[in-house]
């Protein structure tokens, strides 16, 4: 399909839609074009007074929006009910121009003017409760999937910064947790197996997160987990820990080595589990190391 891209616009000038955009521009000057001459033709023109011109911009925005509308690239039925809300529209105002200029007798032109106003409201009311009901779903799938790693389903790297960012001023624990060896499975089983385990831990991670428990993937191998509850933080990580390790990833065992680090309020404790980690991993994998200071290390 021949697609007319630019960073204002798209719309497909060659497809059925766009023959009828084209058609609809040129209805709408043919249409106006003939109002204009037969009044001249009656002697009417003096009837182009303000409520002709009123009813002229108001037949132009119309057919401005029309074709604005072609800009949106969509399949959805709601776009063409507003679509076809604002041809009646469109037609309305010209009824109303015709009656104006006392080509139509103004009771008729009124009575037909309204008869195509009120499915025209109808419909554009009904095309936009559906249009934002469609722009909010888009919108939180967008947000989701811009927050979701695709290979585990966890929350990402950017929704864990969020989350830090939320801990700011609040006490908390935040764990890191990285599998051992991992380097060790892509190279003897293949990546898709190091993939596999990977989505097998996401998915024993993701069983333990709550309210109080945010577990994320940050990166590779690495899990970042925030504990809001302090009080029980010991226990959760401990849990985290046995979890992965007793669940056989594919006859593969895995271990976690997890740096954990608690903050006060004021304080910033992620580089703190950054360095817990590193020293769990000195210490030869698969345990739990607590930060020796919260703060700045
Ligand atoms: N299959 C797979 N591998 C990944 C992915 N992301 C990162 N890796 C691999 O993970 C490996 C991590 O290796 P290292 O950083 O050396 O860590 P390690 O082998 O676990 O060693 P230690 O952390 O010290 O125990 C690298 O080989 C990466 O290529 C992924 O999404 N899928």
């Amino acid at each position: 399909m021949n697609f007319k891209i630019s960073n204002k616009l798209v719309y497909e000038a060659e497809t059925p839609k766009g023959l009828l955009c084209r058609s609809i521009i040129i209805y709408v000057f043919i249409m106006t074009g003939s109002v204009l001459a037969l009044s001249l033709i009656f002697r009417n023109a003096d009837r182009l007074n303000f409520y002709f011109f009123i009813n002229s911009c108001t037949v132009s925005i119309l057919t401005w929006i029309i074709r604005k509308s072609f800009n949106i690239k969509s399949e959805e039925k709601h776009l063409a009910v507003f679509r076809i809300g604002l041809f009646f529209l469109l037609n309305s105002s010209l009824v109303s121009m015709a009656g104006g200029l006392a080509l139509l007798e103004r009771d008729v032109a009124s009575l037909v003017a309204a008869v195509l106003y009120i499915p025209a409201i109808l419909m554009i009311i009904y095309s936009f409760n559906r249009f934002i009901k469609y722009v909010n779903h888009n919108y939180q799938s967008v947000v989701s999937l811009s927050m979701t790693d695709e290979l585990t389903g966890l929350p990402n790297r950017r929704h864990l910064n969020s989350k830090l960012r939320e801990m700011e001023g609040r006490v908390g624990t935040i764990c890191i947790a990285d599998i051992d060896h991992f380097k060790k499975i892509n190279d003897t089983y293949g990546h898709e197996m190091g993939d596999k385990v990977l989505r097998n831990t996401g998915a024993i991670l993701s069983r333990l997160a709550n309210e109080g428990v945010f577990i994320s993937r940050s990166g590779g191998e690495e899990f970042a987990i925030i504990i809001f509850d302090s009080l029980n933080a010991g226990e959760t990580v401990r849990k985290i820990k046995t979890s992965v390790s007793e669940v056989c990833n594919s006859k593969i065992k895995v271990t976690l080595s997890v740096g954990v680090a608690t903050k006060q309020a004021a304080e910033s404790a992620d580089s703190a589990a950054d360095e817990a980690l590193y020293r769990a991993k000195r210490a030869g994998r698969n345990r739990i190391v607590h930060a020796s200071k919260y703060s700045k290390l």
